[in-house]
């Protein structure tokens, strides 16, 4: 639903190009407050480059980008960066992995890999609520690299969550998890996002089935363009989906999450 609210994300007939290359084609995409997104589309399709884009780590060729009210061009991006936390399985293969579980997510409050700055009592026990809150503080100790893929996932959305961003990526959090860790998983992101003060969150996969009715408003990209952006429930259907993905798909709605078969009805 539009409101009079500034934007959170305000992004503007944006283009990218590198080289010959034309990455992002006059992308529009506005994200209102309180809303969470869902971000879908095939590998390549430009997602991980529109992510860049809204964390400044690249500028675009053309248009405006307007992150929590800050236009790109009149604010400090190192500055900006610190509101926006990024979850991504990349980041997992940074970390040491000898590091305790709550050195880990305090870590994140310091943007470090590893952790110099002196232990504060007030670290430690935002470190444990926030552990609680993502449901694994029972991992409390314990050294990183001994943790499961879905638990390092939780570890990693606690330390984003240690900046007190407003903004959360999660870049495909459920990849590589086995079915009942990836529900257990989406259970704590759906907590989260119902939560005072949820930051708001950005989640993107390539799976229909990952997102969860909390994410009202998805954005469908493919080969660097806007397919589609809207309510979630007009957005995922067979027809939509069909011409998306340039094949014939069902989508299945099932408790709210709309699970996609390759084939016709
Ligand atoms: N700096 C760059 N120089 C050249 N090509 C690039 C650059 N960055 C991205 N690309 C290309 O742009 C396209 C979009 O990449 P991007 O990583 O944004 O896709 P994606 O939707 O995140 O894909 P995936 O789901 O596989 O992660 C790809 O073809 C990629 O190879």
């Amino acid at each position: 639903m539009e409101t009079d609210q500034q934007p959170v994300i305000d992004i503007q007939g944006v283009h990218w190009k590198t080289g010959t290359l034309h990455l992002l084609k006059d992308i529009h995409w506005r994200v209102g407050e309180q809303e969470h997104w869902a971000l879908l589309g095939l590998n390549g399709s430009g997602k991980t480059t529109l992510l860049n884009m809204i964390n400044g780590y690249i500028w675009p060729t053309k248009g405006s980008v307007t992150v929590l009210g800050h236009k790109f061009g009149e604010v400090d991006l190192r500055d900006l960066r610190k509101t926006i936390g990024w979850v991504s399985s990349s980041l997992q293969e940074k970390l040491y992995g000898t590091d305790k579980t709550q050195y880990v997510v305090i870590s994140g409050k310091y943007a470090t890999i590893g952790l110099y700055e002196e232990l504060l009592e007030e670290d430690l026990q935002l470190a444990e609520e926030l552990m609680t809150r993502l449901g694994c503080v029972h991992l409390w100790n314990r050294e990183f690299r001994t943790c499961s893929q879905g638990e390092k996932q939780k570890l990693l959305i606690a330390r984003a969550l240690m900046a007190e961003p407003r903004i959360l990526i999660l870049d495909e959090p459920c990849n590589g998890l086995d079915l009942f860790s990836r529900e257990r998983l989406l259970d704590s992101i759906h907590d989260l996002a119902v939560s005072e003060r949820s930051p708001t969150l950005l989640y993107v996969t390539h799976h229909t089935e990952e997102i969860l009715p909390i994410f009202g408003h998805s954005l469908l990209l493919r080969r660097g363009e806007v397919f589609g952006s809207g309510e979630t429930s007009r957005i995922l259907t067979t027809e939509t989906l069909s011409d998306f993905f340039e094949t014939p798909v069902v989508a299945e709605s099932h408790r709210e999450r709309v699970y996609v078969r390759v084939g016709e009805a």
